[in-house]
């Protein structure tokens, strides 16, 4: 029962519904996509290996009752389940980051699963398991990462076609590259179509600026 993590840090929820809460990130190592704009490369190579018992110490460490499992892409490793299930048992508020690209129903739907929708200029789009969207309870969240119209438009029609069923209005996310599309272009376009979605712009790296690791 071990997994390969990248590292394991306490710090503000930059992301999600939950900005701004103080939260454990458990960020596993490995992705299956590269994101041309990516901003966690260091989380591609292997890390250090850690059993569920010697991540749930370091994270207990901090005494905090939120939690995130990140990447990477954390639902390649066989692992992540079980992880998720130790941290739900013991009581604790459990966040997923995933690309998108894997079947989200191999975690609990207790866990808040936040599931990417990759736009073109990603590169990745052709990954994307729109099967996905309808395993989505209410809980979930769902985010477009957008740098360009063009990735806007994509994901204005997406949202357009969604039923509203699996997935709470207020946690539908279209959020900036950061430092590639000003976040007063994007908040612009999004009240110019009257969209119901979030704009949602990565808080940790106002704070901290956008090199910072470990925040
Ligand atoms: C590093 S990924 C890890 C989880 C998973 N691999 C994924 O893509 O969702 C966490 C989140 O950061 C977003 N992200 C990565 N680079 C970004 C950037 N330059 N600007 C804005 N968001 C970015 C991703 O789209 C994803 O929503
Ligand atoms: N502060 C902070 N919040 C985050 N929320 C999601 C993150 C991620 O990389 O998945 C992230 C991150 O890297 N840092
Ligand atoms: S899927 Fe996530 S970790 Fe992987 S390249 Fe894309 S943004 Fe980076
Ligand atoms: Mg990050």
């Amino acid at each position: 029962m071990a997994l390969d993590v990248c590292e394991i840090f306490y710090g503000i929820q930059g992301e999600s519904t939950y900005q701004g809460m103080p939260c454990v990130f458990i960020r596993l190592s490995g992705c299956n996509l590269r994101c041309r704009w990516c901003d966690t490369g260091y989380a591609y190579d292997a890390g250090l290996t850690m059993s569920i018992s010697e991540i749930m110490e370091k994270a207990g460490q901090f005494g905090c009752p939120i939690v995130e499992v990140t990447g990477g892409e954390p639902l390649l490793q066989k692992e992540t389940p079980a992880l998720v299930d130790a941290f739900l048992n013991i009581g604790l508020l459990v966040l997923l980051e995933t690309n998108g690209s894997q079947d989200i129903a191999k975690v609990d739907s207790r866990c808040i699963r936040i599931v990417d929708v990759k736009c073109p200029s990603s590169g990745m789009e052709e990954h994307n398991d729109y099967s996905n969207l309808s395993r989505m309870t209410e809980k979930d969240e769902l985010k477009f990462v957008i740098a360009s119209r063009e990735d806007y438009e994509f994901a204005r029609k997406r949202v357009r076609l969604l039923d509203f069923d699996g997935c709470r209005m207020n946690a539908i996310h279209f959020s900036p590259v950061f430092g590639e599309l000003d976040p007063k272009t994007l908040a612009e376009w999004i009240l110019q179509d009257r969209l119901e979605v979030r704009l949602h712009l990565q808080m940790h790296k106002f704070i901290w600026g956008k090199d910072a690791r470990g925040v």
